[in-house]
């Protein structure tokens, strides 16, 4: 581990810092104080603060289903709770073991609560509070499992299937808490690994905070946040512009999901906007793609034709002016002159000269991992290389403390292959990953692939060894010109989606953030609601030629194990603010196999990946970091070529480097 990790202002990278972060006041975007102990503020927020105040881009549409509870499913929801009370006792005495002062205590652990949202579910845990919004339930009082599996049922909470699915993999039957986090899931956080990891550290961690991710399926943790970690959020709440990197799994989005809040706790949700490079990232934290939020379409043209642009369109403008703060996530896949165009926007738009016309910017993202595609300048391929890049950061951190995994050698081995490497003792380590992975649990391997026609073959392939009907659901797509058409094929979902009873899929948009269904979000197909089905023929009023056979699909996701009606999104081509084009499909792709660029951001519990076929900077560090641990990786095809560095961020990390061992301050180590 190298030394310094926070690249504390340095001449190079400091720019003095700001009183105020924009001229511009209204009454409703006054600042809301943040109080001297700002971070106080932070770690004291409310859930109910969380994210559920971030842009949505579409409303929630998934409804939960609801079905009878027969003495059969009873059976089967005792057995699913015996063993996950035993997996959870088991769980808890490994933990007393490693008691820490920043985590729940194992007897906190063996009880929750439902939630007042319906949306809870019991644990393994011994007693269960009932919801006070159950009817005829007074808050406090406790209910058996039984009990509350059945209110959890009368009160359509859950719904459970009358018989399992053949292929299904979530549960294997209709427990209701057959789902253990992580089920190649990229949203699900179980953070005991990393929480375990933390405690171990010498670096004793600060403040414990509520996980945001924390669900009804699990006690709520408390988390540790690392000293960097703290420090990166105090800069960010005193208004520094901050640059935040780290390898893989060190934190980055977890921080900037509380970056947000503070952010918004201080200007006002409506003067934070939180974008991403991608669709997928920025769906991830319920925000748009850093070229929506700019209005400059696809951002091809000069500087000054974008500003113009902007200037000339009243949405664009006022989102410009409105903005105090700034988040852009997964830098590494900006250039650097769309860097600089932005830059440049800001400053005109806003008529301030100063970086991004005084907007504070949060930009993270690792250059090791997937570069820009198709950059418009060779010469400014990375956002390093933006001429403004040093001005706009107080503060570049690269975090250190890996949490994703916790076994140190493969935190070691990845981080050697970030940085290019494959020492012989690690590529032998890799060679031998190349065996079964253990599936007993009903938990589906996620294949990853370098190349997209990989993954869509896979995928077919599996669809048709269900040997179960096919449904097809065909996209309306509506174009203002062929251009227009042509931009549809960079939507998230095919023209044509073809499901069947147990193919395994994930949403491709963001439907319900605050309840954890968002792109990405995997689930299993269970059935189909029938044109009869009043549910079905609402949405057959309407969106009829998607469906032409009339049905719907009934999908459980990984999330809360719900089974939900998935009814049909749209997605739209903006061209500055203006709609040229519209895709209107079924949300769903098919998830057992998944590209290496779709996955970058993610969190998976068991993947195989043939990487002999890598041909982009990053890819088999991006592909190997997704996994948590080297029991849940089977790595077939490991060619150590393939493990690619562009010589100019191995350049910044080695000036990023540089800049720590000059400064001043007390260097924090996680
Ligand atoms: N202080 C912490 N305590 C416990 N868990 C943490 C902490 N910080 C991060 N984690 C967990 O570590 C995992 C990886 O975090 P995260 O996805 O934010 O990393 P990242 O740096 O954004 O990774 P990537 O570069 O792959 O996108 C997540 O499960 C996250 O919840």
């Amino acid at each position: 581990m190298r030394g310094d990790s926070i690249v504390s202002p340095s001449s190079r990278l400091r720019l003095g810092r700001r009183s105020s972060l924009c001229e511009e006041k209204s009454s409703a975007d006054k600042e809301k104080p943040i109080g001297k102990e700002g971070m106080a503020e932070l770690i004291i927020l409310d859930d109910d603060d969380d994210f559920q105040e971030l842009p949505t881009p579409s409303k929630i549409s998934l409804t939960p289903s609801k079905f009878s509870l027969t003495q059969e499913q009873r059976t089967r929801i005792a057995q699913q709770k015996e063993l996950a009370l035993s997996r959870r006792m088991a769980r808890e005495s490994m933990k007393s073991q490693k008691s820490s002062e920043c985590m729940a205590s194992p007897s906190q652990g063996l009880s929750t609560s439902y939630q007042d949202t319906g949306k809870a579910a019991a644990l393994g845990g011994a007693s269960i509070e009932a919801p006070s919004s159950a009817s005829g339930l007074k808050r406090g009082k406790t209910f058996s499992h039984d009990q509350m599996d059945e209110l959890a049922v009368q009160q359509g909470w859950v719904s459970v299937r009358k018989r399992p699915v053949p292929g299904t993999s979530f549960g294997q039957g209709m427990s209701l808490r057959g789902w253990s986090p992580g089920m190649g899931s990229s949203l699900d956080s179980d953070h005991s690994s990393a929480a375990e990891a933390s405690t171990e550290n010498s670096d004793k961690p600060k403040v414990e905070v509520e996980d945001p991710k924390s669900d009804w399926q699990k006690p709520k943790k408390k988390i540790t946040l690392s000293k960097q970690q703290l420090k990166v959020l105090k800069a960010i709440s005193t208004g520094e512009s901050v640059f935040l990197t780290g390898s893989a799994g060190t934190g980055k989005s977890f921080v900037l999901e509380f970056a947000v809040r503070v952010l918004k706790a201080k200007y006002g949700a409506s003067a934070v906007f939180v974008t991403a490079s991608t669709g997928l990232a920025a769906c991830a934290l319920g925000g748009t793609t850093v070229h929506a939020f700019a209005g400059i379409g696809l951002g091809v043209g000069s500087k000054e034709s974008l500003a113009d642009k902007v200037k000339s369109r009243k949405d664009s403008r006022i989102r410009w002016q409105a903005a105090k703060a700034l988040i852009v996530d997964e830098i590494s896949m900006i250039d650097g002159e769309l860097f600089d165009k932005l830059d440049y926007i800001g400053r005109i738009v806003r008529n301030n000269p100063r970086p991004f016309g005084g907007i504070q910017l949060i930009v993270t993202g690792d250059f090791y991992q997937l570069p820009p595609v198709n950059p418009e300048n060779p010469q400014k391929y990375f956002a390093f290389e933006a001429d403004c890049w040093n001005r706009c950061f107080h503060l570049q951190v690269e975090l250190q403390h890996v949490f994703r995994q916790a076994d140190q050698d493969f935190v070691g081995l990845l981080n050697e292959i970030r940085r290019g490497g494959c020492s012989p003792g690690n590529e032998e380590t890799l060679r031998q990953c190349s065996g079964p992975v253990d599936q007993s649990s009903g938990i589906v391997l996620t294949r990853l692939y370098p190349r997209k026609v990989d993954v869509s073959r896979e995928n077919e392939q599996n669809l048709r060894a269900l040997n179960q009907p096919t449904v097809m659901f065909i996209a309306k797509d509506e174009a203002r010109n062929d251009f227009a058409k042509r931009q549809l094929d960079n939507v998230r979902v095919e023209a044509i989606v073809a499901l069947s009873v147990g193919a395994q899929v994930m949403l491709a948009k963001n439907v319900d953030p605050g309840g954890g269904l968002v792109n990405g979000s995997r689930g299993v197909v269970v059935g189909f609601c029938t044109p009869d089905d009043p549910r079905a023929s609402e949405i057959n009023k309407t969106h009829h030629s998607v469906s032409p056979s009339g049905v719907w699909p009934l999908v459980r996701f990984a999330c809360d194990n719900l089974e939900r009606l998935v009814v049909p999104e749209s997605w739209t081509v903006l061209d500055g603010e203006v709609e040229v084009a519209k895709r209107t499909q079924v949300p769903l792709s098919l998830a057992w196999a998944l590209s290496v660029h779709k996955c970058q951001g993610m969190t998976l519990d068991r993947v195989e990946t043939d990487l002999s076929r890598a041909f982009d900077y990053g890819m088999v560090y991006v592909a190997l970091s997704r996994v948590k641990s080297l029991q849940g990786l089977r790595l077939i095809g490991f060619d150590p070529s393939k493990i690619r560095v562009h010589p100019k961020v191995a350049h910044f990390y080695e000036e990023l480097d540089g800049a720590n061992a000059s400064q001043e301050e007390p260097s924090f180590q996680d």
